[in-house]
């Protein structure tokens, strides 16, 4: 059976998660409201900008039950903004940022600074075959730090930020600093669509 993947749906890039998502074979549901959230295998959280959804999360009362499903084991893959709102620790986030966490990272929020604000390459990430993944960064975080448990898929390859880490997974829980979803390329989706039907 194919996985029923959520898409939050506050705030960013949603259609592009829904469209790359069910070209890589899953069903889609747009969560808003808790109840939205009792169908889903998996949930991504897409690119946008993390302190409007933080605080959308409250607005709509998605805060609480979200985290109860990440503490039962659901898993989750977030892309740029959805990377620092599964950080358990940001820096330079704004006054009061709040997100998630799961992740033992620390994001450095807008990392790569004004002349690489957002730019685009192609990387190797563990786990996906068939070669260099096309990434496109916009005003994106990077891994600064990460825990033991934490395994890095992918690392910037050339330019100022050479190493940097730029994808992570920890369990279930998946993210990249980059928006794959905007590419055509869906490649990371079916890789997380493998990690939700594995733990399942
Ligand atoms: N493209 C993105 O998702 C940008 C993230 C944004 N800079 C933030 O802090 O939330």
């Amino acid at each position: 059976m194919r996985p029923t993947i959520g898409v939050l749906a506050l705030q960013g890039d949603v259609p592009e998660h829904v469209r790359a998502l069910e070209s890589a074979g899953a069903s889609v549901v747009r969560v808003r409201r808790a109840r939205e959230l009792d169908g889903v295998d998996g949930l991504v959280l897409p690119g946008g900008e993390s302190t409007t959804m933080s605080r959308l999360l409250d607005v709509f009362e998605l805060r609480e039950p979200l985290l109860a499903r990440l503490r039962e084991g659901m898993p989750a893959y977030g892309s740029c903004a959805g990377m620092i709102l599964l950080a358990d620790r940001v820096l330079d986030g704004a006054a009061g940022q709040l997100g998630l966490g799961g992740i033992d990272m620390t994001v450095r929020r807008n990392a790569f600074g004004r002349q690489v604000d957002s730019f685009e390459t192609a990387l190797d990430v563990q786990g996906v075959a068939g070669g260099p993944v096309p990434a496109t960064f916009i005003r994106a975080p990077w891994v600064e730090e990460v825990g033991e448990g934490v395994e890095v898929l992918a690392t910037v390859g050339s330019g100022p930020a050479t190493g940097r880490i730029v994808a992570v997974a920890q369990g279930p829980l998946m993210a990249t600093s980059f928006h794959p979803e905007i590419t055509g390329d869906d490649r990371v989706h079916a890789h997380f669509i493998r990690l939700v039907s594995k733990e399942r």
